[in-house]
């Protein structure tokens, strides 16, 4: 073990050829969970909450960042004896609406993977170079024509998402036999609206959506041995990873432009960073000694994105126009309902 770490904090074990030269650098996280904590002590600690305010209409992204085959896919997804975040996240967003008895809601899922920097929908596979369009000031992005199943409940946003399994790019590396080779991104839109408008009751529409995104790994060519498909494959993954990074330290240092358009998933996941989203950071690192500079890079990409600020805001459906009755189908059959009283009546 080259690491010596408490709840809070995390700094390379004195006494070791890595603790001596990096004598000095210790990280100060808001949480540090050693290996035997399962990823559904760590959801309730701290993702309960991000998720929970998804159904209160606030915007909530949880991503999983770090070097290849440190648990990234398994904190995400999970793994028959473990359930990961997304299992857990759809679970509680599903038992939470019931806190609501007043509003009415409507899930639509979509599930999408950047390949080489090629958006494809991973419910629909025939879907490929998919577009991004952004607006009001990207608080807002959409993907076009990305399939969006309205889904009803846990079980059945589960079973979409273990077929959209079966069509992700993964393939096996060096350091991974089962590697992700692309970021994965479920994204679930909820809608919601007041069954009877009462002034006191708060917002009659809200939307918002929960992103859960697994980053491919950060890796290097090297030690992951790839050649051919794997090593253009690496070369996208760790591109756009360094635009992630760029991202947040020119919004941590408030310097120059920001360059979200320079990758698909940072245009994707712009309200995620330095947005209006609540937005969680797992980042997942192996103590073994032999990856001890994989970790640090990671220990200070996680030291970076924590200092990044974000504006969460409730989205109320009369925000500045930026959605319309044809992206919120909730918000569209509340309308057509009133015109045809309105019809009727007249
Ligand atoms: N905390 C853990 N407990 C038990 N097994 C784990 C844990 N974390 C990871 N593993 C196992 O280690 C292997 C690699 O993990 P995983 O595929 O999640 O890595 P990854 O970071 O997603 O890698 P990549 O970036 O290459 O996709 C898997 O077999 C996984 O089940």
């Amino acid at each position: 073990m080259c690491w010596r770490y408490d709840s809070r904090s995390i700094a390379p074990q004195l006494g070791t050829p890595a603790g001596d030269i990096y004598e000095g650098s210790t990280f100060t996280f808001d949480n540090i969970f050693p290996p035997m904590v399962t990823t559904d002590q760590i959801y309730k600690q701290v993702l309960s909450e991000i998720v929970q305010s998804t159904v209160e209409g606030y915007n909530g992204c949880i991503f999983a960042y770090g070097q290849t085959s440190s648990g990234k896919t398994f904190t995400m997804s999970g793994a028959r004896s473990s359930p990961g975040v997304i299992p857990l996240a759809t679970q509680e967003v599903f038992s939470h609406v019931k806190s609501y008895p007043d509003r009415e809601f409507f899930f639509r899922l979509s599930y999408i993977e950047i390949y080489n920097e090629v958006v494809i929908d991973l419910l629909d596979p025939t879907k490929t170079g998919l577009q991004i369009r952004s607006s009001d000031g990207s608080s807002v992005v959409k993907i076009l024509g990305v399939t969006e199943k309205v889904v009803t409940s846990a079980a059945e946003v589960m079973t979409t998402i273990s077929m959209g399994e079966t069509h992700r790019s993964v393939g096996s590396t060096d350091m991974n036999e089962k590697s992700s080779r692309s970021h994965t991104i479920f994204r679930l839109v909820i809608e919601s609206k007041l069954k009877e408008v009462h002034s006191a009751s708060g917002p009659e529409y809200r939307v918002s959506s929960l992103n859960l995104v697994d980053l491919a790994g950060s890796e290097s060519a090297s030690k992951s041995g790839g050649v051919g498909q794997r090593r253009t494959e690496g070369s996208y993954i760790n591109k756009s990873l360094l635009t992630l990074a760029t991202v947040i330290q020119r919004l941590i240092t408030a310097s120059g432009h920001i360059p979200y358009r320079d990758s698909k998933l940072t245009r994707i996941l712009e309200p995620a960073l330095g947005g209006n989203s609540r937005t969680a950071i797992i980042c997942t690192i192996t103590p073994a000694a032999q990856h001890f500079p994989e970790s640090m890079n990671t220990l200070k990409f996680a030291a970076r994105a924590k200092r990044m600020k974000n504006k969460p805001i409730l989205n109320d459906v009369n925000v500045s126009g930026s959605l319309s009755a044809e992206d919120l189908p909730l918000l569209k059959k509340y309308r057509d309902e009133i015109e045809n009283l309105r019809g009727e009546k007249e």
